[in-house]
């Protein structure tokens, strides 16, 4: 059995703690939602320190009403918290706050009775298993951890349900029996189920802030395509992967012709708009496992797993082809684009990306140097010009 005095003690701790995390994460990112978080873990231990009261104190009022009350708020500013939490979404709260106050105003009469505690085991029974059903809703990078947390909130509902049961069953006359070791372990047990929950929650928040931290340093503001770190860091872990060894590998570079007369004639904003259509047509054509990236002012690069150079060949192609066949439209000027592009190849292991990126780069050069709105996929000048 628990020795239930220090499990109160433990998790009167943890609670307090992990509140106060929370609220000094609020501190900093200001999000509402971390200041809910934190008040529903201290509110969780101001109802055990009002519970325990009843040790030193004969004041219902204070040590039930309030402890009740309390231990009701925490799961209440969860839900709270987690509708407040920018990756959830909308909830209609409504007939939950009509809901508590309905309990706040039923447990003022029956307070000083054992049907208090049953009213209030009911309440967070349900408050539990609605957050499950949030959680279940939302996009979490972890996952173990959230189907962990889905699982702590669903168990912590029953447990409340059947504590709800077992307070009823004397009260509605069905038992002489009082359950009191059944219940005294349910009190354990959801001591320790709000404890983990309350771990669980900062662990969820941050791999998701991590994650949005992560892509928006590898990602390009303008193009939203991968900037050239994204492409590098993206690169190396797709070609890493079992899949792609000792497979050909091919990286397209591709770079717009003559766009200084574009932001020269129509504007810088033209310009701006010009990439986001060029990376338009990436995306469009480069849907599966490629690695699309903007790596410079006016240049792209698209990685190829498992693709040969005469595969890669034809989709620069493709692309240079579907990019000057029609002009791209700014304020009502149609503005005719065309592309260069290098393509280099190699089995995989055999050069690292930037190999393959300077290869890639050098037949660019060439493409410019021959004319421009070309695909060029060797090193020598005089192939090109007799062909
Ligand atoms: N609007 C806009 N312009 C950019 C951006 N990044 C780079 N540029 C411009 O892109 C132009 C690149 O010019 P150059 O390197 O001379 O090349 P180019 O005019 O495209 O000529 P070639 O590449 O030789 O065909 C410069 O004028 C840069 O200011 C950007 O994010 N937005």
């Amino acid at each position: 059995m628990l020795h239930l005095p220090t499990v109160i003690g433990l998790s009167f701790i943890l609670n307090l703690l992990i509140g106060l995390f929370f609220l000094s994460v609020h501190n900093y990112k200001k999000q509402s939602a971390f200041l809910i978080f934190g008040l529903a873990c201290i509110a969780f231990s101001f109802a055990e320190l009002l519970a325990c009261l009843k040790l030193i104190l004969n004041f219902p009022f204070i040590t039930s009403y309030l402890a009740n009350i309390f231990i009701i708020l925490s799961p209440f500013l969860i839900i709270l918290g987690l509708h407040k939490y920018k990756y959830s979404k909308p909830l209609n709260l409504r007939p939950i706050y009509y809901l508590l106050l309905f309990t706040a105003v039923v447990l003022l009469s029956v307070y000083p009775y054992s049907a208090a505690q049953m009213v209030t085991s009911f309440i967070i029974a349900g408050l539990y298993l609605f957050s499950a059903y949030i959680i279940s809703t939302m996009s979490f990078v972890a996952t173990l951890q959230k189907k962990a947390l889905i699982t702590c909130f669903l168990i912590h509902s029953l447990l409340m349900f059947v504590q709800t049961v077992l307070l009823a069953l004397p009260i509605l006359s069905l038992s002489e029996t009082t359950y009191l070791e059944p219940l005294e372990l349910i009190l354990s047990s959801h001591l320790i189920l709000a404890t983990c929950s309350a771990l669980l929650l900062p662990y969820l928040l941050a791999s998701n802030t991590e994650h949005t931290l992560a892509s928006i340093a590898n990602t390009d503001v303008l193009s939203q395509l991968f900037n050239r770190r994204g492409f590098f860091i993206k690169g190396k872990n797709a070609l890493s992967l079992p899949l792609y060894q000792n497979k050909n590998i091919s990286l397209i570079l591709l770079d717009i012709d003559f766009f200084k007369r574009v932001n020269d004639t129509y504007g810088h904003e033209a310009g701006d708009q010009a990439i986001k259509w060029i990376a338009q047509h990436v995306k469009s054509q480069f849907l599966n496992e490629e690695i699309s990236a903007r790596i410079g002012g006016e240049e792209f690069a698209i990685l190829l797993p498992n693709c040969s150079l005469s595969d890669a060949r034809n989709n620069a192609e493709e692309l240079r082809e579907s990019i000057s066949s029609y002009p791209f439209y700014y304020e009502g000027h149609g503005i005719n684009l065309s592309v260069s592009a290098g393509v280099s190849s190699t089995i995989n292991g055999e050069q690292t990306i930037k190999e393959l990126l300077a290869n890639a780069d050098k037949r660019l050069y060439l493409a410019k140097e021959t004319g421009r709105d070309k695909v060029v996929t060797y090193d020598e000048k005089s192939l090109l010009l007799q062909a």
